[in-house]
């Protein structure tokens, strides 16, 4: 408040003993009280009058400024310390003041007036002022240079102000014609306070009709690294499996997005799906023909549960550490280059995602377990099942020898990774290995009999087989699960022992735990985007918990998935 306002308070201050203050019995509040006791009797006689000063002294307004003002008496009595030197000398009275100095500051931006002499000729200009902050303008410069290249504007900036194709003319009064962007760039780099632009513009500004829609990036994107890009500080970077809402597809070469972990953010510039695509294309082409290296079918590994009763586990995980170990890393490496040992053709770059949320009506989600072998993905899910058997269980793999002979003899033949999907596909198969000469598979339906019985499928899988069971029947949540560092893993790993199809237990040597985090992120650069989640795998109990906890979450909270997997009345 100001000290005018102070002094015009009904009660004079300067009549006042401080003790009184400070003494609360004697404070106004106290005086007040009592006039309110006084008021009290002579309401209930209804006297004329007294309902209105009784309502003006119960106003709250009224005795929160009395209690304010016992407070300041009650200071002003005491040796205040300053917190820092530089407020040595000031008063409460320079405080309240500087207060009221600010508060009744004008921050609204002080646009110029227009220019009174504008020619008849200017008559289809537009002149737009904008208010510079103190930060420099970099982004924002490039983002109206955008406006003279007719690409796009800031939107949240100068939205419904400037449009792609609106021609400069001034820049605070110079004109920029037949100037180099770069001397534009300089002339707003330069600009203080309010810029202000004169723009012939576009004959007819363009509407926005596109709805918002969001995508999962299934690829990888740097703008440094693009030296394609209109303006790289207006770049948006993203990894795999981000997912992007993605704001303005009106230019055919370069979209607008915005990571929904950061919306606030003004949105930046990423390459159009069709785009993206010629690039992914480019690169793969400009990249040395390495010959297939040959498909290995593993393994299965026999579990014993129970008393003496022995089944299959799906997986060949074991089985391809023993392979692994046999020819020193190789089988394994070319399993992860998609089988073929050659880099994986590109694939979309965008995948368009929706909420979905399971409804308690609609069968359970798939559960699919992903990580390097040893991590601890069996493990896991025998603990997880062991906790709650009524709610959890795998899916069991039948033997399908009766097909998959012939199968694979006609991939011997072909050698098609192609080839052999499309059998797969046609078999419903998600998995499948040999197992002491018999082979063996875990169906679509294997899973779905799990589901039928109303229980969630835990199943684990080699990270080529994700994309096989992402279909709208399965709608399968992958979680990942990452060995901690090295130094974790030797601690946590001390007395874990690889128990092999030999029932050799061997304990982790240090080479074992290396080549598990080499597979790991080998997994993860190559299989991120489908990853829903990633759980570390250090101590047992704990990501134990965090695998029941993701898995409630992806049963009951609305999660990204694929628009395909859901028909629109089933969006949520
Ligand atoms: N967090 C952990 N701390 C200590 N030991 C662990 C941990 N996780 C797993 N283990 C142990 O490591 C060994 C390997 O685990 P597990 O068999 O589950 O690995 P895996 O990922 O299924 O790989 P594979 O399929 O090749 O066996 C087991 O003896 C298991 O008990």
């Amino acid at each position: 408040r100001k000290d005018t306002d102070r002094g015009a308070h009904p009660l004079d201050k300067k009549n006042m003993k401080p003790s009184r203050a400070t003494n609360p019995e004697n404070g106004l509040s106290q005086i007040l009280r009592l006039v309110l006791r006084e008021l009290n009797l002579f309401y209930s006689r209804d006297v004329n009058g007294v309902c209105l000063l009784y309502d003006l002294l119960h106003s709250p307004w009224l005795q929160a400024l009395l209690k304010v003002y016992d407070c300041l008496l009650e200071f002003k009595e005491k040796k205040l310390v300053p917190a820092t030197t530089h407020a040595q000398t000031l008063s409460c009275e320079a405080l309240l003041s500087a207060h009221d100095t600010v508060a009744q500051k004008d921050f609204e931006p002080l646009l110029p007036p227009l220019p009174d002499n504008i020619p008849e000729s200017e008559e289809a200009m537009r002149i737009v002022c904008i208010v510079k902050n103190q930060q420099p303008l970099v982004r924002k410069s490039l983002h109206l240079l955008r406006i003279i290249s007719g690409l796009m504007v800031n939107q949240g900036l100068i939205m419904g102000l400037l449009y792609a194709g609106d021609k400069l003319v001034e820049v605070n009064g110079v004109p920029v014609e037949g100037l180099d962007p770069e001397q534009v760039i300089h002339i707003l780099a330069m600009s203080r306070g309010t810029i202000m632009f004169k723009v012939v513009p576009v004959s007819a500004p363009p509407v926005n009709s596109q709805k918002t829609v969001y995508v999962r990036a299934m690829t990888e994107y740097w703008p440094q690294e693009d030296s394609a890009i209109p303006c790289m500080d207006a770049g948006l970077p993203f990894q795999k499996g981000d997912i992007l809402q993605i704001v303005d597809q009106n230019d055919a070469l370069w979209w607008q997005a915005r990571k929904i972990s950061d919306l606030g953010t003004c949105a930046g510039l990423i390459p159009s799906n069709h785009l993206l695509k010629r690039k992914q294309r480019e690169f793969w082409w400009s990249q040395p023909y390495q010959p297939p290296s040959g498909l290995k079918p593993t393994i299965y590994k026999e579990e014993f549960v129970g008393s003496g009763q022995k089944f299959f586990i799906a997986g060949f995980r074991r089985s391809m550490r023993l392979c692994r170990r046999k020819s020193h890393l190789g089988g394994l490496r070319a399993g992860l280059g998609g089988g073929d040992g050659g880099l994986p053709a590109p694939r979309a770059p965008y995948e368009e995602v929706v909420r979905y949320q399971r409804r308690a009506s609609e069968q359970h989600r798939l559960v699919v377990l992903v990580g390097p072998s040893g991590v601890g993905v069996n493990e896991l899910r025998r603990q997880l099942i062991e906790l709650n058997p009524e709610h959890f269980q795998s899916a069991v793999p039948r033997t399908c020898s009766t097909y998959l002979y012939p199968m694979l003899l006609l991939v011997i033949f072909y050698w098609s990774k192609e080839f052999l999907f499309s059998l797969w596909h046609s078999c419903r198969m998600l998995e499948h290995g040999e197992y002491k000469g018999h082979l063996y598979g875990t169906s679509v339906d294997a899973v779905q009999t799990v589901l039928d019985e109303g229980k969630i499928c835990v199943m684990d899988l080699e990270p080529q087989g994700i994309q096989l069971a992402r279909t709208q029947e399965l709608k399968p949540y992958v979680i990942f699960i990452k060995p901690p560092s090295m130094s974790c893993m030797k601690q946590s790993r001390k007395n874990a022992k690889i128990i092999t199809d030999y029932f050799v237990d061997m304990k982790f040597k240090d080479e074992d735990l290396q080549e598990m985090e080499d597979l790991a992120q080998k997994m993860e650069a190559q299989f991120g985007q489908f990853f829903d989640h990633v759980i570390v795998n250090d101590n047992l109990q704990d990501a134990c918990a965090q695998l029941v906890s993701a898995i409630q979450k992806a049963q009951e909270e609305p999660q990204w998935v694929p628009a395909t997997w859901i028909s629109s009345d089933t969006e949520s």
